[in-house]
């Protein structure tokens, strides 16, 4: 049975009495309290004092009736008759006799109004109370905690996870309207014992469901500011001796001068804290940011570290450790958490005492070595030992070399060796790029879970709102029960809010919603906290962003044609989607505008391993091979065959040739294609790496390091924006070119980040490649489309796969616009007529808004979000030929060109 304490935990909120008491049992605080006899009084009022107990003793009428929600009989409720008369002497003194869990005699069921009685549609009241089914049993317990709505001349009882357990209309009003805190009444089959009241805000907010939940510690984030404590050697306790006060005078001495101009100095705990978890009494230390590392964080960092600071602590919610740093890209959430690791590790308040030993950071593969060189480049390798898992360095060497306080470890090296990582006690769980825990059922997040430390974080680059159902696994992966149970959290939370968003909802219903959302934000945004890139574009170089739409060559043009004309399209277009034969089209399309040859080759596989299945596929190639030349190889591709490996050509030598010492970032979705731009770049001399899926993680950090590096000869790095996009850091270069593009706006916008960040010197220029007038332009708009963003925007698992297209859809996808020299400008609305440098207002001044299921109150500006057409038409647009063309890069491609879009962020800066 759920025990009610709980919500008087909640701060604010109306129940006064929590606990379960057993029916007929007098509730202790209304024991001090004399009842006076009411003459008029109609409702039962036994367990409000020992009188009315023995009142309900007496009473020989036991409720038989089962009044569930569909039992249009049970609807009787009669209210005690003759109660005024009972408070007497005789049944006080047979109290003193009872045990609490005698007979109790339910009251009666109130009645249904017979006749027409007004309805008084004001009325609409809230109770806490607590429930169990009517019956003759001796000994009866109370069935849980449940909130009682009246509304009118009906009620609803709803259990604390949402559900609907009870339902009657057509009460008698003045009944209804009676009923107050303290009173026990039959109510559609039930015995129900009235807590308190609670008041429509609390019901609203949906505060007064959430039991388990810890209150707010924390005010407001304002008492995290530098406060030094008047007195740091001050306990709540005093030491026992005057001899052992000297001692701890010397020996409880902050690790690093409070008192410096800089010092960041994290909050003190407060009585209750320091009630709960300083049992020993130790004297209060300053908690002090080591000066080297305040030296190098940047203010959003410095508040960033007092966030995690307080969660972990559990200042910030009582019994609550769990923490998530959605911080966007670049913004240092690595130091932020090195910062929190090494002064966990040295210090804490009580005492002086650490907080923490030890420290498990899991993160995916390709970054555990990354981290190694966070940790080295901030703390150097003396002061923290670090141990990274790999093939050569096992968790056993981890347990036996007592000195390592932290542990990094790749995901996939996490489950192999769960066993001995439950073993190890570690007291802070860090889980990098942690949205991958959005799914419980996962097996990561599962042996995650089943990891016993308590102080958790999750960092994350992504917004973590977009869908109510993966926010609620991040939220109960760092703070377990906070948000109740699952089918909870979907009756109070997701429910309201997701019928509230319905262009059905009723004004009643978008309330609601509304105010459920508003308080899902408030309870966990005491734990979240998510800053843009714009506090950190300060410290950042200009970036110049530009869009460019490559003419298609002839080759390409007439094998896009046939594609379209084949017989796998047009069934398509007819709605015959079996098998998903649209995705066979369109991957055809997309290879096809990265270059003929890769069509080429996927033709002749096709050929080689035909199988009876692959039907479509077939009929998708038909008749293509005749339009390439009769001995065409793909190995010897030729350059001049794909718009867009023109335009990149180009793009390379003039880079190459303007800023020799710079280098450049290439980034495709796919292995094939990447093995085309490889080959681009042995043909033409190019120093190059590369990183895709196939790379060992091992190799990972190496390549990564050595195209960074100053004395670097690379000129190209080859990625893989899926393989490794996520997390790497690639400010060795300066140019960024996406050759293809993906449905996902978040593959691109990660891709982006690499170069554009912390430690960049150079201005950045990023260009991404689409073919004129193709499915790339299609997908484009689809992305910078409201369409593109709904559901999880950020969500780099969603692949065209998951995406639904309507038939119309298809259409618009199948169709190549030949006469255009840019679609996506033809459909932005522009005044312009294209033929000119068209400049709109910057557009940083627009907000940007995020879709999010969460609604408007998560709506902050985004700077990583995709653009969204509006703000597109801001950027400064111009075709291929427009004479005035200032950029010395876009000027040497402009040949190939229709048309480019382009965007300066942060010019003032610019070198
Ligand atoms: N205060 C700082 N001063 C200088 N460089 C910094 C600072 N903070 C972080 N950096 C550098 O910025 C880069 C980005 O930091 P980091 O990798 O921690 O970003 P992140 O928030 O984890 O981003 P992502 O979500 O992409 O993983 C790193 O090279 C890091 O060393
Ligand atoms: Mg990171």
């Amino acid at each position: 049975m759920r025990r009610s304490a709980a919500p008087s935990q909640l701060q604010g909120n109306s129940f006064k009495k929590p606990k379960f008491i057993p029916p007929g049992r007098s509730n202790p605080r209304l024991n001090e309290e004399i009842i006076k006899p009411k003459p008029d009084i109609k409702l039962f009022e036994g367990a409000a004092n020992k009188n009315t107990f023995l009142e309900s003793q007496n009473d020989p009428r036991i409720c038989s009736l089962n009044l569930l929600p569909t039992e249009e009989s049970t609807r009787e409720i009669n209210h005690r008759d003759n109660c005024s008369g009972k408070y007497s002497f005789e049944a006080s003194a047979l109290a003193t006799l009872d045990p609490p869990h005698t007979v109790h005699s339910a009251p009666k069921e109130l009645a249904v109004s017979k006749g027409q009685e007004e309805e008084p549609d004001s009325l609409v009241k809230y109770f806490s109370v607590v429930w169990c089914k009517a019956s003759k049993k001796k000994h009866k317990k109370w069935e849980g905690d449940a909130v009682l709505i009246i509304k009118g001349r009906s009620f609803t009882l709803k259990n604390l996870e949402g559900k609907d357990i009870g339902r009657g209309i057509g009460y008698k009003f003045k009944e209804l309207e009676k009923i107050e805190e303290g009173q026990t009444l039959m109510i559609g089959g039930k015995e129900i014992e009235v807590m308190g009241v609670i008041s429509p805000d609390d019901f609203s907010s949906g505060r007064c469901f959430q039991c388990g939940v810890g209150s707010p510690a924390i005010q407001s984030s304002s008492q995290a500011s530098r406060k030094c404590f008047s007195n740091p050697f001050k306990s709540v306790c005093k030491p026992s001796s005057k001899e052992d006060r000297e001692n701890d005078f010397q020996n409880y001495k902050p690790r690093h001068d409070p008192y410096t101009p800089n010092s960041l100095v994290m909050p003190r705990p407060d009585k209750n804290h320091q009630w709960m978890f300083n049992k020993n009494c130790f004297p209060l230390v300053e908690v002090v940011i080591d000066p080297h590392l305040v030296y190098h964080l940047r203010p959003h960092q410095k508040e960033g570290v007092i966030f995690l600071y307080e969660c972990v602590m559990g200042m910030r919610m009582n019994g609550k450790y769990g923490a998530i740093l959605a911080d966007e890209m670049g913004l240092g959430k690595t130091l932020q958490c090195i910062s929190l690791i090494w002064t966990l590790q040295c210090q804490g308040p009580y005492g002086g005492k650490p907080v923490i030993k030890k420290t498990l950071i899991v993160t995916p593969g390709s970054l555990v070595n990354n981290w190694r060189k966070e940790f080295q480049k901030w703390l150097g390798n003396e002061r923290i030992k670090i141990f990274t898992v790999d093939q050569d360095h096992k968790v056993e060497e981890f347990i036996k070399a007592t000195f390592y306080s932290v542990l990094i470890i790749s995901y996939e090296m996490l489950l192999r060796s769960l066993d001995q990582i439950k073993n190890i006690k570690f007291d802070l769980l860090i889980c990098d790029e942690g949205h991958r825990l959005k799914n419980s059922a996962i097996k990561t997040t599962t042996a995650l879970i089943s990891l016993s430390c308590e102080k958790r974080i999750i960092l994350t680059g992504t917004p973590v709102q977009n869908d109510l159902q993966e926010f609620f696994a991040l939220i109960d992966f760092v703070n377990p029960g906070i948000l109740g149970s699952l089918s909870s959290y979907r009756k109070i939370y997701e429910e309201p809010i997701i019928l509230s968003r319905e262009p059905s909802a009723s004004e009643e219903e978008k309330e609601l919603g509304e105010r459920r959302a508003t308080e899902l934000t408030c309870l966990t945004g005491l734990f979240i906290l998510r800053r843009t890139q714009e506090v950190i574009n300060k410290y950042l170089p200009p970036k110049i962003e530009n869009v460019v739409f490559c003419r298609p060559t002839a080759l390409q043009i007439e094998l896009y044609r046939k594609l379209l004309n084949s017989q796998a399209v047009r069934f398509c277009l007819q709605g015959l989607l079996e098998n998903s034969p649209h995705l066979i089209c369109i991957g055809a399309l997309k290879k096809l505008c990265n270059h003929p040859c890769l069509l080429f080759s996927s033709i002749k596989e096709r050929e080689c391993n035909s199988t009876c299945d692959d039907n479509e596929e077939r009929s998708l190639y038909e008749g293509l091979l005749n339009v390439f030349p009769a001995d065409y190889s793909p190995p010897q591709f030729t350059e001049k065959e794909s718009g867009k490996l023109q335009v990149l050509l180009k793009l390379l030598a003039v880079i190459h040739e303007l800023r020799p010492t710079e280098r450049v970032v290439l980034v495709s979705n796919y292995t094939q294609t990447l093995n085309i731009l490889q080959e681009v770049c042995k043909r033409h001399g190019y120093a190059y790496r590369r990183l895709d899926g196939q790379t060992p993680i091992s190799q990972r950090q190496q390549i990564v390091d050595g195209f960074n590096s100053k004395y670097s000869s690379d000129f190209i790095f080859l990625l893989s924006s899926k393989a490794g996009g996520v997390g790497l850091n690639l400010i060795g270069g300066s140019h960024l070119i996406l050759y293809d593009i993906d449905w996902n706006p978040a593959t691109d916008i990660q891709a982006m980040s690499r170069v554009w960040r912390d430690g960049q010197k150079h201005p950045v220029h990023i260009y991404r490649l689409l073919t004129t007038g193709t499915i790339e332009e299609k997908i484009y708009q689809r992305q910078i489309s409201k369409q593109g963003l709904s559901g999880a925007v950020v969500d780099l698992n969603k692949t065209s796969e998951h995406i639904q297209f309507s038939v119309e859809e298809l259409k618009n996808l199948f169709t190549l616009h030949e006469s255009s020299c840019c679609v996506t400008h033809d459909l932005l609305d522009c005044e312009c007529t294209g033929e000119k440098d068209h400049t709109g207002d910057s557009c940083e001044k627009f907000t940007l808004s995020r879709h999010c299921q969460l609604g408007p109150h998560h709506q902050k500006s985004d700077s990583l979000k995709p653009l969204s057409m509006s703000q597109l038409k801001q950027w400064k647009h111009f075709p291929g030929d427009y004479l005035n063309l200032t950029d010395p890069f876009l000027e040497r491609i402009r040949e190939n060109v229709s048309f480019f879009f382009q965007n300066i962020t942060n010019q003032a800066t610019a070198k």
